[in-house]
């Protein structure tokens, strides 16, 4: 049996001194049995309204109430009452009867002219009580009960009238959240397994759209809009009924949220627990804008990324404890994963020594941290190196492995930055790599992130400079010179000056290959060079415009190498040999 509003209007007649009033209008939608209806809306929007209509309490302006195939108003009383049950918004009770009583008051509609309740009553009094858990409670004053109990006690009422259908008008009104869960778990429970009509209002949104079969809505439009609670959700009307200035309703965690237009916009992962407490910080992921934070689980904890620097923490308390007090206006955003492939792929075509993989390490690749943990490791890429240089030098094979891993390192690092404004995040961890019998040692990183440098032409800003260098240099060169320096004996000018060298060939390729960015280029190579160990390791010159070229001051021990001569960065050759040699490959004169 079915609970059916037929084009129905609830409202107030008109009175004297008082015109008609009509609250909801033009209603046609259907209660079924087996569900639990919840109906939503705001204050004042008309659900006691409609509930009481639908009780037959009042009658509609116009339209139906049906109860099955018959109009409510027409069904008599206590025929009614066997078919309906109300629990509506009343407080006073007699408050000497017991719950027994109360419940028992149920079974008027079915006891005789002498009201007297006979054994089946009793039977179905108790089973009533037993119902909604209150057994325990059948001899106790109404008086003496809590109002969750009190609420039980009521629905017990309802229950023994043996009803088709029962309406609940804010049962959960005085309730703490352990008992409002329950009562609502309890309701839908006797909708299913009695197959019975419920319809109840709520304030409690966000538990009414987690328990509910189906949600009546009705808007501040006055409207009424009838759905699953996930369809109403997703077609927005939640939103629409309920935002307010502070909070609006968050689809995807099904809970109101601090206003995301007011919000900081934050990158998270589904975790509505996270969200949630972050949103009390003012960060939300649909605030406008690109996400300054993003945040990812981590074992069991979490990492956040911000302004160029990951954070771990153990707890959504200690998180958002931080995330309350960092800066407005970082430097560096965390970039959008896509930002990041695009922007490398693109970099990986300059040339072999620009090229990076994304992609997990299948077969053969090994992480970067094994050259700087594993001695033989390393020491097989140096034997490798003398192999292919035709060298039996230790020194010289290692100094020239140097230099190559650095520039294969500088290559994507630098490229992304100074063509998309985007820092690659590079460490030992997440950097892998494969032998292979020429060319250019293949890298891989994954995952691959990193960071958009957030102000426009503040890549060769001071903070940029310091992010690189701590990636590049403290992150990966410093530990592998330390490697190096465990197979050979080189002096530390001597491998500064080859991580320069590489530094002032990535600058070369990107001249050659990339003439626009020249300028940015070599801007970013002087501070650079300015930097750390890098500082003092030689000079950047420009001897015409977008042709850098880099003076050492120390040597890479190329030379030593059979029949190579000397490198072109080399401190030893004549300025004036220098100056010809620049003049040719510039086009000018000496
Ligand atoms: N007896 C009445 N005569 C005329 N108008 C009334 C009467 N009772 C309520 N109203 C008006 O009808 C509208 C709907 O009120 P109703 O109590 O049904 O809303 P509600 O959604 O249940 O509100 P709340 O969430 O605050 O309980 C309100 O504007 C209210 O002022």
């Amino acid at each position: 049996m079915t609970l059916r509003l037929h084009d129905m209007c609830a409202g107030y007649p008109a009175r004297r001194g008082h015109r008609e009033r009509r609250v909801l209008d033009h209603l046609s939608t259907t209660a079924e049995p087996g569900e639990l209806t919840v109906l939503i809306g705001p204050n004042g929007s008309g659900k006691s309204t409609l509930l009481r209509t639908m009780a037959g309490l009042q009658p509609p302006l116009t339209g139906e109430v049906l109860i099955g195939e018959t109009a409510i108003g027409s069904v008599p009383p206590t025929e009614l009452a066997r078919r309906l049950a109300t629990v509506l918004t009343e407080r006073e009770l007699p408050p000497l009867l017991t719950a027994r009583e109360v419940a028992g008051l149920g079974r008027h509609p079915h006891t005789g002219f002498t009201g007297r309740l006979g054994p089946g009553d009793h039977a179905v009094v108790s089973w009533a009580l037993g119902a909604v858990n209150a057994a325990h409670l059948a001899e106790r004053q109404m008086s003496e009960l809590s109002d969750g109990e009190r609420q039980r006690v009521l629905i017990a009422r309802a229950l023994a009238q043996e009803p088709s259908a029962i309406l609940l008008d804010e049962p959960t009104a005085f309730l703490d959240v352990t008992s409002r869960v329950a009562l609502m778990g309890l309701l839908r429970g006797l909708a299913r397994e009695r197959g019975l009509v419920i319809v109840v209002s709520t304030h409690d949104l966000e538990l009414a759209l987690r328990v509910a079969d189906r949600a009546w809505l009705v808007g501040p439009d006055g409207i009424l809009r009838t759905g699953t609670p996930e369809e109403l959700t997703e077609r927005g009307l939640i939103g629409d009924s309920f935002d307010g200035e502070e909070l609006s309703f968050d689809r995807s965690a099904g809970v109101f949220m601090l206003h995301p237009a007011r919000a900081r916009p934050a990158r998270l992962p589904e975790d509505p627990l996270l969200t949630r407490a972050l949103a009390r910080e003012g960060w939300h992921p649909d605030a406008p804008g690109p996400a300054l934070l993003a945040i990812e689980h981590a074992g069991d904890g979490y990492e956040a990324a911000f302004d160029g620097r990951k954070h771990r923490f153990a707890s959504i308390a200690e998180l958002a404890a931080w995330a309350r007090h960092i800066d407005d206006e970082p430097a560096l955003l965390p970039a959008a994963p896509t930002a990041v492939t695009d922007a490398v792929a693109d970099v990986s075509t300059v040339s072999g020594y620009f090229e990076l993989e994304a992609g997990p390490p299948t077969d053969g690749w090994r992480p970067f941290s094994d050259l700087l943990a594993d001695a033989s490791a390393l020491k097989e890429r140096v034997d490798s190196v003398a192999v292919r240089l035709g060298t039996t030098e230790t020194r010289v094979a290692a100094s020239i492995l140097f230099q190559g891993l650095a520039a294969r390192v500088w290559s994507p690092a630098l490229g992304a930055l100074i063509a998309h404004d985007l820092l690659i995040d590079l460490t030992p961890h997440a950097l892998y790599w494969r032998s292979a019998p020429s060319g250019p040692l293949p890298l891989r990183a994954h995952p691959l992130n990193g960071w958009t440098v957030a102000r426009s032409g503040a890549a060769e800003s001071g903070r940029v400079v310091e992010v690189v260098y701590r990636d590049v240099v403290t992150g990966l060169l410093e530990p592998l010179a330390d490697a190096v320096g465990g197979i050979v004996k080189l002096a530390p000018g001597l491998l500064w000056g080859n991580a320069a060298s590489s530094l002032a060939g990535t600058v070369r390729a990107l001249a050659r290959n990339r003439s626009e960015l020249t300028g940015r280029a070599v801007a970013l190579a002087r501070d650079l060079l300015e930097t750390g160990l890098l500082k003092d390791t030689g000079e950047l010159a420009e001897p015409a415009p977008g042709h850098p070229f880099f003076v050492r001051r120390s040597c890479c021990l190329y030379y030593r190498l059979p029949e190579a001569g000397k490198c072109g960065d080399c401190a030893l050759i004549p300025t004036q040999t220098r100056r010809e040699q620049w003049a040719r490959q510039t086009g000018g004169t000496s």
